[in-house]
């Protein structure tokens, strides 16, 4: 048997098209194209080649892309002065801090003093409590990029088994919210999980996420299911996920590749929670799903 490979890159730029269409009609209707601030502090080489591919495809979309960089030993209190210009500058609609950010400032603390409704990470209490209990707020965008693979690729998940194994507020928490809110049957695997082969084992859906090269092997999988790798390792071999991909090709009914297959979803769901927080602070309603 041979796993279908879920195409994650086509996928994101067919999403990304989609947005592109939407922001056409924004910009005709409010006079100005939609504005994603993202703030970058030091210069870690992994997080500048991620800004750089933000601003690339926020420029393509048709959105207006202002990058901020401050050196790595900016004090706390200029980023948060930074954040608070942004909140206050009705040009932007969304911001963005790329994490991790150096040890001396706390992530909490900016990360609490973005507007919750500029937040287009979803990483603000308020936006997690907000998908907690089903109200309207912004979804972190890798975890709402693999709920939209899973349902193009099995279309209802009411009453599957979901296993997530990561517990991070980035990916783990979220992504198992969204699953409860499909229905699905979902356990959280973490580092203390006891036996995690025979959690994974009866898993319809696997979604991993916890940075451990190739650690989900594929003699844990049930044969079928539907796997979705977040992963992403940088090894002596080149870029690996968390699953053993190859293994998984035998066993698996689908499953990510990377790169190619999570990654890129993330940078498209970021343009479209960038969309949709510009329509909703012009109140505009957006004509063409997304
Ligand atoms: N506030 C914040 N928000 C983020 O969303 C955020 C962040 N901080 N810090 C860093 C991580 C990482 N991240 C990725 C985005 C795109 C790819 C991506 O496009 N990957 C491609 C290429 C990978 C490569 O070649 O390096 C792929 O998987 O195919 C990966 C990772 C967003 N992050
Ligand atoms: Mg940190």
């Amino acid at each position: 048997m041979t796993a279908a490979i879920i195409d994650g890159k086509a996928f994101a730029a067919g999403l990304r098209e989609r947005v592109a269409q939407r922001v056409t009609r924004f910009a005709e209707q409010a006079g100005r194209a939609p504005g994603l601030a993202v703030v970058l502090v030091g210069d870690d080489p992994a997080s500048a080649v991620y800004v750089r591919s933000k601003g690339k495809a926020t420029k393509a979309a048709g959105m207006g892309g202002i990058e901020h960089r401050l050196p790595a030993d900016v004090p706390q209190q200029a980023l948060l002065d930074l954040v608070d210009a942004l909140n206050a500058d009705p040009a932007i609609d969304g911001i963005l801090v790329q994490l991790p950010l150096p040890g001396h400032i706390d992530e909490q603390a900016v990360t609490t003093r973005i507007d919750p409704d500029k937040d287009v990470d979803g990483f603000h209490p308020v936006n997690a409590g907000r998908l907690a209990v089903g109200l309207p707020g912004f979804v972190p965008c890798t975890p709402l990029g693999c709920l939209m693979l899973l349902k193009d690729q099995l279309g209802d998940l009411s009453g599957l088994e979901a296993v997530v194994i990561g517990r991070s507020n980035i990916v783990g928490k979220p992504m198992a919210q969204l699953l409860i809110a499909e229905s699905c049957t979902v356990t959280v695997a973490h580092s203390r999980t006891r036996d995690l082969p025979s959690v994974v084992q009866r898993a319809d859906i696997v979604v991993a996420a916890v940075g451990r090269p190739q650690m989900v092997k594929a003699a844990w999988l049930k044969p079928g299911a539907t796997v979705i790798d977040v992963g992403i390792n940088r090894t002596p071999e080149g870029l690996v996920g968390d699953v053993d991909f190859a293994g998984a090709l035998d066993v698996a009914g689908a499953v990510t590749p990377v790169p190619g297959g999570v990654g890129p979803m993330t940078i498209a769901v970021l343009l479209r929670n960038t969309l949709i927080s510009a329509e909703r602070r012009e109140n505009i309603v957006g004509e063409g799903a997304l």
